[in-house]
C-alpha cells in the first residue's frame, strides 16, 4: 500500500477546486488534499471544506481573518474535532505561500493571471503542477518555461490533457500536427451583427461545461481558445502553424494529435472535467472510475466545423501574440480579463471585447532581451490601465 499523494489545492471554492476535491474525495486511498487556497468570496464554504478535509494550511486572498477562525472553529466542534486548528494565511501572498508549500502536487485552479506567482512557486518547490490556471503558463511564458523540470507540470485544460493522453500514442519526432477543438461557444453560428445584442447572461450560457465567469465568457469570444493554442504552444513545443482548431459543438473529442503517417489520435469522453482532473492529480497513471464512458449503444451525432474568423477574430489574434512573444501574451490577457469585467459590469457591449484588446496589443512596446516576472507583472499593469484608456476615448 503506497501513501497518498498530498494536494495543495489552489481556487479550491471554484468550478475547478470543488471538482478537484470531489475527486479526492472519492479516492482517499490516492489523494489527500493538506492545503487549499481561495479568493476569498465565501469564508463559510473555505471553512467547510478545510475542516471535511482537514486540511493543515487555508490561505485567502481577502476577507476578515478573525471571521475565518471562527467559522473554522464552529465548523471543528460541529464535526466532532474542537482541537482542529489549520494555519490561517490571509493577504495577497496566500495562494503563492500555499503554491509553495511543498505539496507533492500543486492544483493551481485560480483563475486569472493573478495565478501566476503561486504556478512559479509550485515549481520553485519542486512540486508538481497540475495546471487548470492556463493565463500563469500563458502570460509568463519562458519565464515559467524556464522554472519546470520535464513533466514537472501536467496539463489540467480538457484539451491539453487529451494531447498529452494522445501523444502517448508516439514520440516528438512522429507528430505533424496538433488539433484543439472547440465548442464554438454559446454564440456559434451567429454573424458579427447578431453579436452585437448578446448580453452577459447569454455569454454564461456555455453548451457543455459549468464554469467560471471568465473561462466562460471567454468560450464565448473564442478568447479561450486563442489561450489554449498558446498553452499548446507552450507545453508541447510544437510550433504556432501546427496547432489547428475546429469547431466540435459536442466537446465529446477533447482533441487530437495528426502523426507523420497521417494517423489521428483522439482522446473521447463526455465533456466533463473529472478525468483531466484526475489525470492531473494522479499523472501517469489512471484513476480508475473517474468518469462514466461515452455510452457506444446510443445513437448520437458528432459535428465539426471550421472556426469563423471573420466573427470571432480572438483566435488568429492570439496567435499573432504568441508568435510575437515578449510581453504580448500578458497584453493580450490582462486587456481581455479588464473587458471581461466591464462587460459583466454593463459598460461595454460583447463585441467591444476583442476590437479593445486587439486595439491594447497595437499599441503596446515590449522590452527587449530575456523575460522577467517583474516585466510580466509590469506590461500587465500597463495593459490594464491603457485598457480603460482606450475604453474611454470610444
Ligand atoms: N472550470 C473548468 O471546467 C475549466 C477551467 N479551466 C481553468 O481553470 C481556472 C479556474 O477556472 P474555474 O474553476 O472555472 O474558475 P472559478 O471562477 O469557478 O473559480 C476560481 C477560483 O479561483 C479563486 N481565486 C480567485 N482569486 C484568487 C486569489 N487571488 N487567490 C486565490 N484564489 C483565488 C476563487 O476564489 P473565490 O471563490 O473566493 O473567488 C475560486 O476558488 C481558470 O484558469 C480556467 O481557465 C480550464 C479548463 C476547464
Ligand atoms: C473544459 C475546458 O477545458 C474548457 O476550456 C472548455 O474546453 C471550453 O470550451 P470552449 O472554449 O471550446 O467552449
Ligand atoms: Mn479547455
Amino acid at each position: 500500500m503506497t501513501t497518498p499523494r498530498t494536494i495543495a489545492l489552489l481556487g479550491s471554492t471554484g468550478s475547478i477546486g470543488t471538482q478537484s476535491i470531489q475527486i479526492a474525495r472519492a479516492n482517499p486511498d490516492r489523494f489527500r488534499i493538506t492545503a487549499i487556497a481561495a479568493g476569498g468570496r465565501d469564508p463559510g464554504l473555505v471553512a467547510e471544506q478545510a475542516v471535511s478535509l482537514g486540511v493543515e494550511l487555508v490561505g485567502v486572498a481577502y476577507g476578515d481573518e478573525a471571521e475565518l477562525r471562527t467559522r473554522l472553529e464552529d465548523g471543528a466542534r460541529a464535526a466532532g474535532r474542537p482541537s482542529y486548528r489549520p494555519e490561517i494565511l490571509v493577504g495577497d501572498d496566500a495562494a503563492t505561500t500555499v503554491g509553495g508549500s511543498g505539496a507533492d502536487v500543486v492544483l493551481n485552479g485560480i483563475t486569472g493571471s493573478i495565478g501566476l506567482r503561486p504556478t512559479i512557486a509550485a515549481l520553485q518547490a519542486g512540486s508538481t503542477l497540475a495546471l487548470a490556471n492556463k493565463e500563469s503558463l500563458i502570460v509568463g511564458g519562458p519565464v515559467v518555461k524556464g522554472l519546470a523540470a520535464p513533466d514537472q507540470i501536467v496539463p489540467v485544460d480538457s484539451e491539453h490533457s487529451a494531447i498529452a493522453q494522445c501523444l502517448r500514442a508516439g514520440s516528438q519526432e512522429e507528430v505533424r500536427k496538433l488539433v484543439l477543438t472547440a465548442s464554438g461557444g454559446p454564440f456559434r453560428g451567429l454573424a458579427e451583427d447578431d453579436l452585437k445584442k448578446v448580453t452577459p447572461a447569454e455569454a454564461l450560457a456555455h453548451p457543455n461545461f459549468a464554469m467560471g465567469k471568465v473561462i466562460t465568457t471567454n468560450s464565448a469570444t473564442l478568447v479561450n481558445k486563442g489561450l489554449e493554442v498558446i498553452e499548446a504552444h507552450l507545453l508541447f513545443d510544437v510550433p504556432f502553424e501546427a496547432i489547428d482548431v475546429v469547431v466540435h459543438p459536442q466537446q465529446y473529442i477533447h482533441s487530437m494529435v495528426e502523426f507523420v503517417d497521417g494517423a489521428v489520435v483522439a482522446q473521447l469522453g463526455l465533456p466533463t472535467m473529472l478525468v483531466p482532473i484526475a489525470l492531473g492529480m494522479g499523472w501517469p497513471d489512471r484513476v480508475p472510475d473517474a468518469e462514466t464512458p461515452i455510452d457506444w449503444s446510443k445513437a448520437s451525432d458528432w459535428r465539426f466545423e471550421p472556426l469563423d474568423d471573420d466573427a470571432f477574430p480572438a483566435v488568429a489574434l492570439a496567435r499573432q501574440v504568441g508568435i510575437a512573444g515578449s510581453t504580448y501574451p500578458a497584453v493580450y490577457n490582462a486587456a481581455n480579463e479588464e473587458c471581461v469585467e466591464a462587460f459583466h459590469g454593463g459598460a461595454i457591449a460583447f463585441v467591444d471585447i476583442i476590437p479593445t484588446v486587439s486595439r491594447v496589443v497595437a499599441d503596446h512596446e515590449p522590452d527587449t532581451g530575456a523575460l522577467s516576472v517583474e516585466q510580466v507583472l509590469a506590461a500587465e499593469t500597463w495593459a490594464r490601465k491603457h485598457t480603460h484608456e482606450v475604453l474611454a476615448r470610444r
